[in-house]
């Protein structure tokens, strides 16, 4: 949708437009707050700010709406249709799906939530990498990589979604 669209919708029609960008309520409903944006780069620089506010709570929200990677994502809402898409590199590899599959139980075991990483752009094989790499980090800095990642996912989604 086009940004000036963006600014003129009724409240509640906006935030429905920033639902499938993350599932943190509390952000959707500042980013609506803020508006009209004189510009995309004012729009995405105030949905970076407001995502620094993030903290584990809110982290946990969010997660609710991400399928683990290397599983199809199901149903026909948006944010299915979206992961499907950000996550079509992992592909049909079986190897490579159980592989993921088993790390992503052992991060899970460690961490008590499912591991999140910002899929558009990496191979299956990538993100298999960092997956191990993460499950070295310590609890906190593991949560400060994953919520950078959410905010990742969230500014891609944003970008795609108001144009
Ligand atoms: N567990 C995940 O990392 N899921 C996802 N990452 C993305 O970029 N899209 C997803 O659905």
């Amino acid at each position: 949708m086009k940004l000036a669209g963006f600014n003129q919708l009724p409240p509640e029609q906006a935030q429905a437009v920033l639902a499938h960008c993350v599932a943190i309520k509390r952000w959707q409903q500042a980013m609506v707050a803020a508006r009209p944006y004189a510009s995309l780069g004012a729009l995405c620089q105030q949905a970076r700010l407001l995502a620094q506010e993030w903290g584990e709570a809110d982290f946990v929200q969010a997660l609710a709406a991400h399928p683990r990677i290397g599983e199809r994502a199901r149903g026909e809402h948006k944010e299915a249709a979206l992961s499907r898409q950000e996550q079509a590199a992992v592909g049909e590899d079986a190897e490579l799906r159980q592989a993921l599959r088993i790390a992503n139980q052992d991060y899970e075991q460690r961490f008590g939530y499912l591991f999140l990483i910002r899929a558009k752009g990496r191979s299956g094989q990538e993100m298999l990498a960092e997956l191990q790499r993460r499950l070295a980090n310590t609890p906190a800095q593991e949560l400060g990589e994953a919520l950078g990642q959410l905010r990742e996912i969230t500014l891609l989604r944003l970008q795609e979604s108001i144009i």
